[in-house]
């Protein structure tokens, strides 16, 4: 918490601990630039690390008004147009305060915010309520950047649905001019402020004033964000000789059926890639894993992490779940009833599992193509990161063994593709409240290949 914050809270005679931190991360930058794009990214890297964090997007409150504006509505000469802009800063920030009220963390404002004076208004609104704020500024001048991102805009924006797409691409520019007349670039005067400088998504990033761990934090991962285009592999290990017996846990090696899959992942990596691009390929410390990458290509870089290993069951490892009921009903039903929140005894829960891989995440936000090679439990982890599953969800998502999935981040969102190895394999999935070692999973869509 910074000084100032800390001395009000004390003034008001309340006791401030770490987890009363909340932080207003505030976006700076024209149109165009990249701004929506850090702040999902960031609110979603939050939610799945369990921090409440929300988008207050002021260009949402401007469209209650006024649905579709033209340009001209932007220009600061427009006394109508700068009095509704006004209001929608206004409105935003007063939802964000309540949202603050109720007891969120970090909440995000996604505006252009390109005036001292704006930013100013902001601090002192947030510094009454004794909130820290963290100024964004997404900076560019790469022209191939920005104009991916007027593409992006004018296709994606409600501002321009239904137009045709040249005329909403000319009056697009027309308002980043009009921004322009107005902008402001953090500077020197500015230096109380906490900020970070992003210039061209993370070529180049400045930092000044970090106070606290949740604020270094969020920039950290913002300075690991990168746009270039890539893709993520997953895949789990080939059948084990515990998939087979129904067992969990454990580091058995692969089944027969398993083995095949080995064999066959090569192609299907390649053919998934299109070309004979090599990738990075990460496993787990774990026997099925290493041995599911053994036959790709030595030109793959390969590397173990031990944070990619399977949630550890504890005193059920090496148990079916017929054995764990009967062992331990109390537990069986406790994971059925809050699968993600349950601690194995002696072991983990998911929520523990997603600590573990916020270093994986880190990674994984600063490299290109990436394959992974890894467990049920683990995959899911990861997957619900990219696909914003819910906490609720996530445990119980369907990952058949012999199947490979392809991520490709975008701006918006992130597209998957599954291939199927069409080797056999047990089914690994359980509904809850069933015991079944082998239950056949829900259908997914993955194709054939
Ligand atoms: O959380 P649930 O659904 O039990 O899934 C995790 C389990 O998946 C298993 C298979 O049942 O993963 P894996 O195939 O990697 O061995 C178990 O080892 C692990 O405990």
């Amino acid at each position: 918490m910074s000084e100032q914050n800390r001395g009000k809270a004390k003034k008001r005679g309340v006791v401030m601990q770490v987890e009363d931190i909340q932080i207003c991360v505030v976006m700076v930058g024209l149109p165009a630039r990249g701004k929506s794009l850090i702040a999902q990214k960031a609110q979603r890297y939050l939610r799945w690390l369990s921090v409440d964090a929300n988008v207050f997007n002021v260009g949402n409150y401007r469209r209650d008004a006024n649905p579709q504006p033209t340009a001209d509505f932007f220009d600061t000469s427009n006394a109508e147009g700068e009095r509704m802009r006004r209001a929608a800063a206004e409105a935003a920030v007063t939802d964000m305060l309540k949202w603050f009220k109720g007891g969120g963390t970090v909440g995000i404002l996604d505006a252009t915010n390109s005036t001292k004076e704006r930013r100013r208004w902001i601090k002192e609104r947030c510094d009454a309520e004794g909130i820290e704020t963290l100024y964004v500024e997404s900076k560019c001048d790469d022209e191939d950047l920005i104009m991916s991102n007027i593409l992006e805009v004018k296709t994606t924006s409600p501002d321009y649905v239904g137009q045709d797409p040249e005329t909403a691409a000319q009056d697009f520019r027309k308002r980043i001019r009009n921004y322009e007349k107005v902008y402001q670039t953090i500077d020197e005067d500015e230096n109380d402020l906490t900020y970070v400088k992003i210039m061209n998504v993370g070529k180049q990033v400045i930092i000044n004033r970090i106070q606290d761990y949740l604020q270094s934090r969020v920039v950290y991962y913002l300075m690991n964000l990168h746009i270039k285009p890539r893709s993520i592999w997953l895949s789990r290990h080939g059948e084990s000789q515990y998939n087979e017996t129904g067992q969990i846990g454990g580091d058995a090696e692969l089944s027969a059926n398993g083995e095949m899959y080995s064999r066959k992942l090569p192609k299907m990596v390649r053919d998934s890639v299109g070309d004979d691009r090599p990738l990075t390929v990460w496993t787990s410390t774990l026997k099925r894993t290493i041995s599911t990458a053994k036959h790709l290509p030595k030109e793959y870089n390969q590397l173990q992490w031990k944070a990619l290993d399977e949630l550890d069951a504890g005193v059920c490892d090496g148990l079916t779940y017929a054995e764990i009921e009967e062992q331990y009903p109390e537990d069986f039903k406790a994971r059925d009833d809050d699968k993600y929140n349950y601690r194995y005894r002696g072991g983990e829960s998911y929520r523990d599992v997603v600590i573990r891989l916020e270093p994986i995440i880190m990674e994984l936000e600063r490299s290109e193509d990436i394959l992974i090679i890894t467990h049920q439990a683990v995959l899911r982890c990861i997957y619900a990161y990219f696909m914003k599953k819910s906490q609720e969800d996530s445990p119980w998502m369907a990952v058949p063994l012999h199947t490979l999935i392809k991520l490709t981040p975008r701006a918006y969102g992130t597209e998957e593709q599954r291939y199927k190895a069409n080797i056999p394999a047990v089914s690994t999935w359980r509904s809850k409240g069933s015991v079944a070692k082998h239950e056949d999973a829900p259908p997914d869509d993955a194709q054939s290949i």
